[in-house]
């Protein structure tokens, strides 16, 4: 893969709030590298500098200092028209759509084509051919408001592609919506990254929507990206107490602390912890191989989770028997799943 958008070095300050305050480092020397075509999530709390880095990615708002690469171009140099020329190339969509109100669905979409010169007739088969790709067909001459909050996020990504970008920034984006709603707009994110190829950052505070669409996520920390890696590596194993907090939220986690010591109280036996990632394995399977082995047990904590549509299970059972038979019970569930004891 190649990579696509580089941010080598990269910090924002803001001046600071008040008249002898300290200055604001919103992004702290941040260096990243995203792939051509990937879907790419940052997370991190509220404050951490997401919004901020992704601004900087199209240079909404320019760097204090480091440098900012898109594709061969180093946009972070870049100033007046050649800065907006390549401005078009990355669309962005918000957490309020931010539509303007006096404008039809059409308008709306066909206002990017305007700025950027597109005569009437292209402007009006391009604007026909994204309504079709967003699922709006037909709703061309309505307003933003006689439309849901799904409908005219759709028209956000019409309109941020409508210049035919080759990356696409969502600011949560699907942070306003329902759960139903939320999985149509990521079932249209998944298109625009696999039909069109475009490659997507993510900033969302909602975890589903990373385990769902992201290929790779970044965890941010008080602007500086305290962790990256594969989707699935950072939300089966985080290495940083920052995205355990975030992961746990999705990911059903260990049973620590007060909650182990309640399960204790309340479940006779050992406690084993039995985890796979395989995804020859099943819930199903760990608990007929246990039956089987004729050992009495039963399910105290966890799960199994689904994350970008690879299994994940962490199941803790408490097991009554003789120490023998636990063994054997516990070596019959066969391969592909981590055994361990919860002393
Ligand atoms: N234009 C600005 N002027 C001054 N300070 C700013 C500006 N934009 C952001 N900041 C500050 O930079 C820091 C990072 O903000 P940013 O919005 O990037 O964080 P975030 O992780 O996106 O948070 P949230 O999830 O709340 O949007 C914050 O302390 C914020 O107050």
């Amino acid at each position: 893969m190649t990579s696509h958008i580089v941010l080598d070095r990269v910090s924002k300050r803001f001046p600071p709030a008040k008249r002898g305050g300290d200055e604001i480092v919103a992004v702290d020397d941040v260096s990243l590298a995203i792939e051509q075509g990937e879907v790419f999530g940052i997370i991190g709390y509220s404050g951490a500098g997401k919004s901020t880095l992704v601004r900087l990615i199209n240079q909404l708002e320019p760097v204090t200092s480091g440098a900012i690469t898109v594709g061969d171009v180093t946009i972070s140099e870049l100033r007046g028209k050649r800065l907006r020329e390549q401005q078009t190339r990355i669309g962005m969509i918000f957490q309020r759509f931010n539509l303007l109100t006096s404008r039809t669905v059409a308008g709306n979409v066909a206002y990017p084509l305007e700025v950027i010169g597109v005569g009437r007739a292209e402007r009006t088969r391009r604007v026909e051919e994204l309504l079709e790709f967003v699922g709006l067909e037909g709703r061309a001459d309505a307003y933003p408001e006689q439309l849901s909050g799904g409908q005219q996020q759709r028209v956000g990504i019409a309109r941020a592609l409508a210049a035919n970008p080759q990356i696409l920034l969502a600011d949560e984006a699907t942070s306003a919506l329902d759960p139903e709603t939320t999985a149509e707009v990521l079932d249209l994110l998944a298109r625009v990254n696999r039909q069109l190829g475009v490659t997507i950052v993510v900033i969302t505070h909602e975890m589903e929507v990373i385990t769902r669409i992201a290929d790779r996520v970044a965890v941010m920390d008080a602007g500086r990206v305290v962790e990256t890696g594969l989707t699935y590596d950072v939300f089966t194993r985080p290495q940083t107490a920052t995205a355990k907090r975030f992961v746990q939220t999705v990911v059903r986690a260990l049973p620590e602390g007060d909650e182990l010591a309640r399960l204790r109280a309340t479940h006779d036996g050992r406690f084993f912890t039995i985890s796979f990632t395989d995804e020859g394995v099943s819930e199903a399977r760990v608990f007929s191989a246990l039956a089987k082995a004729g050992v009495d047990f039963n399910l105290v904590h966890g799960g199994v989770d689904d994350i970008q549509g690879r299994v994940y299970g962490l199941l803790t059972i408490a097991v009554r028997g003789e120490a023998d038979a636990v063994a054997r019970a516990l070596d019959g569930i066969g391969s592909g799943v981590t055994v361990e004891e919860q002393r």
